[in-house]
C-alpha cells in the first residue's frame, strides 16, 4: 500500500546560513566598517507605539503590487507599519492570491535533486546539469536536434536554446518549415517537448550572470583552497541577492520590479545599533558575500546595480532578511529561499488567519508558485496574518527570533494573552492530581504552579525544571548531530521525550514536541534507509551463506528471518507510537487546518497503511476486531494490529485529507485512500 521512500521526508535545514565568498576576506573592514557606519534612517516600525491608539490608513500603490486582488487592500498603521486587509470574506482553505517569487535559489543541498527554474524534483535522469557552471540542474532538456515543435503548419525552433549536450550556447530564432521525410512524429507531444526545455531557458536570462559568477567563483576558491576539500557553491541567500542584482541591473532602478523590492521594509537603523550582534554578523556576511560573489572587490563596484552607498547595500541586505521566505515542498520541507514583495506585506502573529505554501502548479511557468491561503474565517476589514517563526515554539523563543530577524516585540493574543484565557499547551503540564486539567510549566523566575482546573500545587518543581532544562539541551544536541550521527540523535530524542513524558508535559509543550518530531522524522528515515542492518534484512538475505554462517548456536536461518522481521515490525510500531504523539502535539498548538497539522496527520496515516513485516496470524476474528474499541495511544495495544490497525490508517487519512485542504500535499494522501476506494 505504502512504502517508507514516499514517507521519507527531507529534515528541516537553515535556510540564509551565511557563507562568505573566498575572494573576500571576512575580516576585510570594508563592507563591515560600512555596515556600521551606515547612515541611520527613520524608523517607520518601532515596537515603542504600543501605547498609541492603532490608526490605519489605506495606502494606494501607484502601479506597484498589481498582483494583488481586490480581496485585499493594502493599509498602514503606526504599530506595525504596512499589511494587507481583506475586502471580503475569506473561509478556511480559500485562496487569497497567488505569485510568482521575484526571485528564488535553492539551498546547496537541493542543487541536485531539484530544477532551479520550476524547483520540481527530479532524478539524474529526469534533470540536467548546465554544462557552464556545473551547478545548477533543470528539468531535462532535449538534445538540440529534438527541440522543436510543430505549430500552424510549420515546425518551429525553439529558440533561444541552450545546448545541454555540448559545451556550446546554441542560439535559433529562425522558423523551418518540416522537410519531406521529417518524421512529425517526434513532435506528437508538443507541449511535452516545450516543458522539456523551457526551465532552462527560461532561466537563463538570470542564469547567464549566475553562471559566470559560480564559475569565477569555484575558480577563486579552488585556488585558495590547499586542503583538497570540495569547495560549496555560495549559499542560497547569496545566490538570491545576486540574481536580485542582476535584475536589477537589467531593468534599471525605475522597474516596477526594481520599485516594488525597494519597497520593502528595511531595518537599517536597528542594525547598526544591534552592532556586534548575531544579526549583524548575518548581515556582514551576506553583504560581503553577495560583493565576493559578483566578482568585485569593494562594495563601491555595485554601482552599475544601482548599489550607490553603504546605506543602500545595508538596506539591501536588510530587505531581503526581513522579507524573504523560505520555499518548501508541498509537504513542507525546506527547499530554499524566495523573495516576493506584494506577499512580504503581510504583517506576523503567532496565531496566523492565513498561511504560505508552494503547491506544484498547472504550469510550470508559475511556478515555484507561492500562495496565501486563508486558515480561518476572515471578515471584511480584517488583517492577514500569517506566522513568520515556527509557532509551536514558546513565547520567549518567540520572541527572541521576532526580535532578532524581525525587530519588533510581538503582542498576537498568544504572546500578550487576555487575564483568564486558557494555558497554552506550548507551555503546559498535566494536573499533579490528574484531574484532567493544566497548569502552566514553572520557570526559574516563577517556579510556583498549579492546576487552573482543580487548584492543586505542583510540588516537585525543581525536577520538572531539570527536565526542562536538559530536555532542550538534548533537542539542541540532537538537531545538530541529526545528519552525522543519526543514532544518536534517536537515543537522545527517546530518552528525553520519556523523561518530559514522566514529568509531566503535555504532547504539544516545548520541548517534548520538538523532540517528538524529530524522532518521528529519525524512525521514517531509519524505516526508509536501505543501509540499515536492524530494519532492512529481507528474508531472502537471512538465507545467504554469509548469513548462515553467522547464525549462533540455537537459531535456525528461520528464526534468524522471524528475528529480522520482528525487528522491522518494532521499527514500524515505534514509529506510529511516535508519529501519534507528534499528531496529538500539533493538535494542541496548531489551529485546524495548519498544513502542518495536515502534513503530520497524512504521515502517521501512511506509517499505519504499510503492510506489516510481521503480519498478525490470520485466525484473526477480523469483524470482532474491527468493533472492539480502539485502544488507546499510550497503552500497550498500540499500535492495533492487522484489520483495525487499517482501520484506523483509513480514518487518519480522511482526517488529514480534510486539513489538507491546500496544494498539492492532499495528493499523496488521495493516492493511499484510493486503495480503499478500490476496494
Ligand atoms: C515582512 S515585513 C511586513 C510588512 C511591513 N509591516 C511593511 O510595512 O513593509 C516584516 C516587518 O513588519 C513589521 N511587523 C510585522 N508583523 C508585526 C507585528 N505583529 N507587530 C509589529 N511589527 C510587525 C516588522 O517591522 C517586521 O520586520
Amino acid at each position: 500500500m505504502s512504502d517508507f521512500k514516499t514517507l521519507k521526508s527531507g529534515r528541516k535545514q537553515r535556510s540564509f546560513v551565511p557563507q562568505t565568498a573566498q575572494t573576500v576576506s571576512a575580516d576585510s573592514p570594508t563592507v563591515a566598517d560600512a555596515i556600521m557606519e551606515a547612515p541611520t534612517e527613520p524608523q517607520r516600525t518601532e515596537d515603542t507605539a504600543a501605547s498609541q491608539a492603532k490608526t490605519l490608513e489605506t495606502v494606494s500603490y501607484e502601479g506597484l503590487f498589481s498582483v494583488i486582488p481586490q480581496s485585499l487592500e493594502i493599509k498602514e498603521s503606526t504599530e506595525t507599519g504596512r499589511s494587507l486587509y481583506s475586502t471580503t470574506i475569506f473561509k478556511p482553505g480559500d485562496i487569497l492570491f497567488s505569485v510568482k517569487p521575484h526571485v528564488a535559489a535553492l539551498s546547496i543541498s537541493h542543487l541536485d535533486r531539484y530544477c532551479s527554474s520550476c524547483f520540481g524534483e527530479g532524478d539524474s535522469s529526469s534533470l540536467k546539469r548546465c554544462t557552464g557552471c556545473k551547478t545548477v540542474m533543470y528539468c531535462s532538456p532535449v538534445s538540440p536536434a529534438f527541440i522543436g515543435y510543430y505549430h500552424d503548419h510549420r515546425f518551429e525552433i525553439a529558440g533561444p536554446l541552450f545546448g545541454v549536450f555540448s559545451e556550446h550556447v546554441y542560439q535559433f530564432s529562425e522558423r523551418t518549415d518540416p522537410g519531406q521525410g521529417d518524421s512529425l512524429n517526434l513532435w506528437s507531444k508538443p507541449n511535452l517537448l516545450w516543458s522539456m526545455i523551457e526551465c532552462q531557458q527560461r532561466d537563463w536570462s538570470l542564469h547567464k550572470n549566475e553562471c559566470t559568477a559560480l564559475q569565477q567563483w569555484f575558480k577563486a576558491a579552488s585556488a585558495e583552497r590547499s586542503d583538497g576539500q570540495e569547495v560549496r557553491p555560495p549559499s542560497d541567500a547569496i545566490r538570491c541577492l545576486g540574481r536580485i542584482l542582476w535584475k536589477r541591473q537589467k531593468l534599471g532602478a525605475s522597474h516596477t520590479w526594481s520599485k516594488e523590492f525597494d519597497n520593502m521594509q528595511s531595518h537599517r537603523s536597528s542594525l547598526s545599533k544591534d552592532a556586534g550582534s548575531f544579526n549583524s554578523e548575518v548581515h556582514t556576511h551576506l553583504a560581503h558575500g553577495v560583493v565576493g560573489y559578483l566578482g568585485l572587490t569593494s562594495p563601491e563596484q555595485l554601482e552599475p546595480y544601482g548599489i550607490h552607498s553603504a546605506a543602500d547595500l545595508v538596506d539591501l541586505v536588510s530587505r531581503f532578511t526581513t522579507n524573504t521566505f523560505t520555499v518548501t515542498t508541498p509537504t513542507l520541507s525546506p527547499l530554499g529561499a524566495c523573495v516576493a514583495p506584494s506577499v512580504a506585506l503581510i504583517n506576523h502573529s503567532c496565531d496566523p488567519n492565513a498561511v504560505i505554501v508552494f503547491p506544484r502548479a498547472e504550469s510550470k511557468d508559475v511556478e515555484p508558485l507561492l500562495q496565501v491561503i486563508a486558515l480561518k474565517h476572515i471578515q471584511p476589514g480584517e488583517e492577514i496574518l500569517t506566522s513568520y517563526i515556527d509557532t509551536t515554539l514558546p513565547r520567549e523563543l518567540r520572541q527572541q527570533s521576532l526580535k532578532e530577524t524581525y525587530h519588533f516585540t510581538c503582542r498576537c493574543p498568544v504572546c500578550a494573552p487576555v487575564p483568564g484565557a486558557p494555558v497554552d499547551m506550548r507551555e503546559a503540564m498535566w494536573c499533579p492530581k490528574k484531574c484532567g486539567g493544566l497548569c502552566v510549566l514553572p520557570t526559574e523566575q516563577d517556579s510556583f504552579t498549579r492546576c487552573a482546573k482543580c487548584g492543586a500545587v505542583v510540588k516537585d518543581t525543581d525536577a520538572v525544571l531539570d527536565a526542562l532544562r536538559i530536555g532542550q539541551e538534548a533537542l539542541e544536541k540532537a538537531e545538530r548531530v541529526q545528519d552525522s550521527d543519526p543514532k544518536k540523535a534517536l537515543q537522545l530524542t527517546e530518552n528525553l521525550g520519556q523523561i518530559l513524558i514522566s514529568a509531566g508535559l503535555v504532547p504539544g509543550a516545548h520541548p517534548l514536541l520538538a523532540l517528538t518530531r524529530l524522532q518521528t522524522s529519525l524512525l521514517i528515515s531509519k524505516l526508509s534507509s536501505a543501509a540499515d542492518p536492524d530494519v532492512d534484512m529481507e528474508v531472502e538475505e537471512v538465507f545467504s551463506p554469509q548469513v548462515q554462517q553467522d547464525v549462533g548456536a540455537g537459531q535456525t536461518p528461520a528464526s534468524v528471518a522471524a528475528e529480522a522481521q520482528k525487528e522491522k515490525q518494532n521499527a514500524l510500531d515505534d514509529a506510529i507510537r511516535a508519529a501519534t504523539r507528534a499528531k496529538t502535539g500539533l493538535s494542541q498548538v496548531l489551529v485546524y487546518g495548519h498544513p502542518v497539522r495536515g502534513v503530520a496527520a497524512a504521515e502517521l496515516g501512511k506509517l499505519l497503511a504499510v503492510d506489516e513485516p510481521a503480519p498478525p496470524q490470520p485466525n484473526l476474528d477480523v469483524n470482532d476486531n474491527l468493533n472492539a474499541p480502539m485502544p488507546p495511544p499510550n497503552s500497550p495495544a498500540y499500535p492495533p494490529r492487522g484489520p483495525k490497525r487499517l482501520k484506523l490508517a483509513l480514518e487518519v487519512l480522511v482526517e488529514a485529507w480534510k486539513e489538507l485542504v491546500v496544494g498539492d500535499a492532499i495528493v499523496g494522501v488521495e493516492k493511499e485512500l484510493g486503495v480503499w476506494r478500490e476496494g
